[in-house]
């Protein structure tokens, strides 16, 4: 078996118990320990100068490797370029989009860094899997100091339509690097399908029926392969003792009204203005339920240097003020609205303690917690999975209560049904998705990209490794 070289700008081996690590981290930690490896990326710590030294530790089973960068690159690569201008223009929001040069240029720089740092780790043998939108140059760079490996590359948020891509000045040059790679990912076929129209319209890209791009000489294999969660594993922290008493604390302090809970960072693409909205409706369409139910808003700041980030978070806070304001009673208040993330063994009790699951993106690569929420739950009494369609985790639970995060009936209605819903049928949609969420799990996803990444160096016409 390969090692596997997995580089990401966020490198946190994570322990199945601690901390508040994303579904992602937990991902790359099974996959890595599964087949040994490294995992590098940036440390998250800045230096004076770059100077490239490795920072290498070993924890939980997996070896990470990392750098410092130095904060001008700090400023244009990761506050830049990925959270200033590729992050809005992907999740369609060109209008929060900033366009900078610097921006560019720094996080162009910047994967050179990481392409020169990394290089020199790799053995022949090793499969290399570049992941998300930090680092869509790095296996170009790579190819440009000579590296044969098969390389992969995973998008873990939406490829967004060609119309919008169009505005990035640096679109076919970003798409372009792409083309360094054996394998490319997506988490659904809808992000798959926009990625291959800018390539058809503006590369003269050709697309055959097994998905493999050819442009020039350059053939890429396109693979639509949906991110999962380690569910028996995090089923079986939502009946550890830390769950167990998080949930009766949770449990305890609802009164007997019906909690619904969402959990998410605090970014402008969760959709947490839309939701307080849209449960605000339900309290006023609903008056005999309103004081039977609460919302458990979860939602840890992100990316605080960024100014769209703070101002989210202070719309976020006005909004939930007014509303509590609003409707609060003397011993009730409708939304609890917590900026603080959790670990995630308390946060499965928190699942497990809540009548409903309100997740409702924008838009979403994938989105873990409506899967974390479905494996959490009691399979004699399991709670209802409120799911916005435009979430890639959508495609794969039809089963949940699929609604239009935009549309704040949508969102009222659904609520107000999950709370009506007979025990058999909430039973039925819940062993529905929980069959789906264990079976396409994270060792599915790992296995279905390194299966197809393996297969590439094993027939040879997909393989081309010259540069692009
Ligand atoms: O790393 P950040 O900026 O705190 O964001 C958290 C994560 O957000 C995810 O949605 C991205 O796809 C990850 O790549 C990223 O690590």
């Amino acid at each position: 078996m390969s090692r596997l070289i997995v580089i990401s700008n966020r490198v946190t081996a994570a322990s199945a118990k601690g901390g508040a690590q994303g579904g992602l981290a937990v991902a790359l930690t099974a996959a890595l320990r599964e087949s040994g490896g490294i995992w590098f990326g940036w440390s998250g710590e800045q230096t004076d100068q770059f100077t490239g030294h490795i920072n290498f530790t070993r924890s939980h089973g997996v070896t990470t490797a990392t750098i410092d960068l130095e904060e001008q690159d700090i400023e244009e690569y990761y506050n830049g370029y990925a959270n200033r201008t590729l992050w809005p223009l992907f999740h369609y929001r060109i209008d929060l989009a900033e366009y900078e040069r610097d921006f560019a240029h720094g996080y162009q720089r910047t994967n050179e860094w990481f392409a020169e740092t990394v290089y020199p780790l790799i053995e022949p043998d090793d499969m290399v899997w570049v992941q998300d939108y930090h680092m869509f140059p790095l296996g170009q760079e790579l190819r440009r100091r000579g590296l044969k490996n098969r390389i992969g590359f995973f998008l873990h948020i939406p490829w967004p339509p060609r119309r919008l891509l169009t505005t990035l000045p640096e679109a076919r040059t970003l798409v372009e690097s792409l083309l360094a790679y054996d394998v490319v990912g997506f988490h659904t076929r809808e992000w798959l399908l926009s990625f291959c129209d800018y390539a058809r319209e503006d590369l003269g890209g050709v697309i055959d029926e097994n998905d493999v791009l050819t442009v020039g000489t350059r053939k890429v294999r396109l693979l639509a392969c949906p991110i999962g969660i380690d569910a028996e594993e995090f089923a079986a922290l939502a009946a550890s003792p830390v769950a167990q008493a998080t949930h009766d604390r949770v449990h305890r302090s609802a009164v007997g009204r019906a909690l619904i809970v969402g959990v998410d960072r605090l970014d402008y693409s969760k959709g947490l203005e839309e939701r307080f909205l849209g449960y605000e409706r339900f309290l006023l369409e609903n008056p005999a339920e309103r004081k039977e139910v609460v919302l458990l808003q979860i939602a840890p700041p992100s990316r605080a240097d960024v100014e769209s980030y703070q101002r989210i978070r202070n719309t976020l806070e006005g909004l939930a003020g007014r509303i509590n304001g609003a409707h609060a009673g003397l011993d009730w208040v409708p939304i609890r609205y917590v900026n603080q993330g959790y670990p995630r063994d308390a946060l499965a009790g928190v699942y497990r303690a809540s009548r409903i699951g309100l997740v409702t993106p924008l838009r979403d690569g994938m989105n873990l917690v409506a899967k974390e929420y479905v494996a959490a739950q009691d399979p004699a009494d399991p709670g209802v999975l409120i799911l916005s369609r435009f979430a890639g985790a959508a495609d794969q639970m039809p089963e949940a209560l699929l609604v239009n995060p935009h549309s704040a009936e949508e969102i009222a209605d659904a609520i107000g049904r999950a709370l009506a819903m007979p025990l058999d049928e909430r039973q039925r949609r819940w062993q529905a998705l929980m069959e789906g969420v264990t079976r396409e799990d994270v060792i599915w996803w790992r296995k279905r990209f390194t299966d197809a990444l393996a297969a590439v160096a094993a027939d040879p016409p997909a393989t081309a490794s010259a540069e692009p």
